[in-house]
């Protein structure tokens, strides 16, 4: 291909922790990024020892590492869009949301990651201040899960009218959307994610799939969201999109490992193929 004929390539951002065992993290999000006909780029924050059986370790990364990479990616690639994951703590938080000013980048989704599947932490607990003063702001979407909305609020939640409480109290925080994910509540047949916009609800509704293979799958579906608007597509539009792709890589999840296995990142696409 020579350099006239190159068609636009779509590129993405993701700053996130590695996941080793392949099913979250920056691990998942590149993937997702892949399957969606998106480029992926990443600035590691830190460095996890995991597998399907839970976290054996966490190695973060200094600062002025995470402003190296984002620099190299300031200086050379704009993406599109970005997300974020494992922050890890409030000095890393600090130093990306001020590269995220200093680029302008503010096609941004925040994944408020705080706690691994088995319960190991993944942001400090003196850090989710620093996210809600110095992230929220800046954000385009934020996707948080009931646990995640409810120390970001300090309510209690149960029940759909508190959710809708929930969500009105993040929007105030700054973020343009708030996406309330269901996948923690048990009850009933479907999982229902909550889409707000500082107007009104939209519930996007999917049948529960009962399996325990749902490592990752929060990572998976904040990046099929940031894939979506690095392709130009609005956030309701993208959010869609996000829950059909996730809904097919849990439906497909992967039996590997002797824990909770990843999601099927090939699943939408295998789909889309006829492949199935
Ligand atoms: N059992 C399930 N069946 C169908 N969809 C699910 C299920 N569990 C989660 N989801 C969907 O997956 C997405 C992520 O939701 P979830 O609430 O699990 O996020 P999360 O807790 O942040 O994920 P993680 O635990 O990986 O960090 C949402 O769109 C949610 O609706
Ligand atoms: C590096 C990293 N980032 C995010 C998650 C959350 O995913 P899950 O809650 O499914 O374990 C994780 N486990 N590891």
């Amino acid at each position: 291909m020579t350099d006239s004929n190159r068609t636009k390539v779509i590129k993405a951002l993701t700053v996130a922790g590695s996941d080793s065992g392949g099913g979250a993290g920056i691990q998942a999000d590149l993937k997702t990024f892949q399957e969606l006909g998106v480029y992926g780029m990443s600035a590691l924050t830190a460095v996890t020892a995991q597998n399907t059986l839970g976290v054996q370790g966490v190695y973060p990364l200094e600062a002025e590492a995470v402003a190296a990479q984002l620099d190299s990616i300031g200086a050379d690639l704009t993406p599109d869009a970005v997300k974020t994951g494992m922050l890890f703590s409030s000095g890393l938080i600090r130093t990306v949301a001020q590269k995220f000013r200093q680029y302008g980048w503010t096609k941004l989704v925040v994944d408020p990651v705080m706690v691994a599947k088995g319960g190991s932490p993944l942001l400090q607990q003196e850090a989710v201040q620093a996210l809600i003063a110095h992230l929220l702001p800046l954000s385009l979407v934020i996707t948080p899960n009931i646990p995640e909305a409810e120390i970001l609020t300090g309510m209690k939640i149960s029940g759909m009218a508190d959710r809708e409480a929930a969500a009105r109290l993040v929007h105030a925080m700054g973020p343009r959307y708030v996406i309330l994910k269901g996948g923690h509540d048990e009850e009933g047949a479907q999982v229902t994610d909550l889409l707000y916009d500082g107007e009104q609800f939209i519930y996007l509704q999917s049948p529960r799939i009962a399996t325990r293979h749902t490592h990752g799958t929060g990572c998976t579906f904040s990046a099929a969201l940031a894939a979506g608007l690095a392709l130009g597509h609005l956030v309701p539009q993208a959010v869609h999109t996000a829950k059909a792709f996730i809904q097919a890589a849990i439906e497909d999840g992967l039996n590997i490992g002797a824990g909770h296995g990843p999601t099927n990142h090939f699943a939408y696409q295998n789909r889309l193929r006829g492949q199935r």
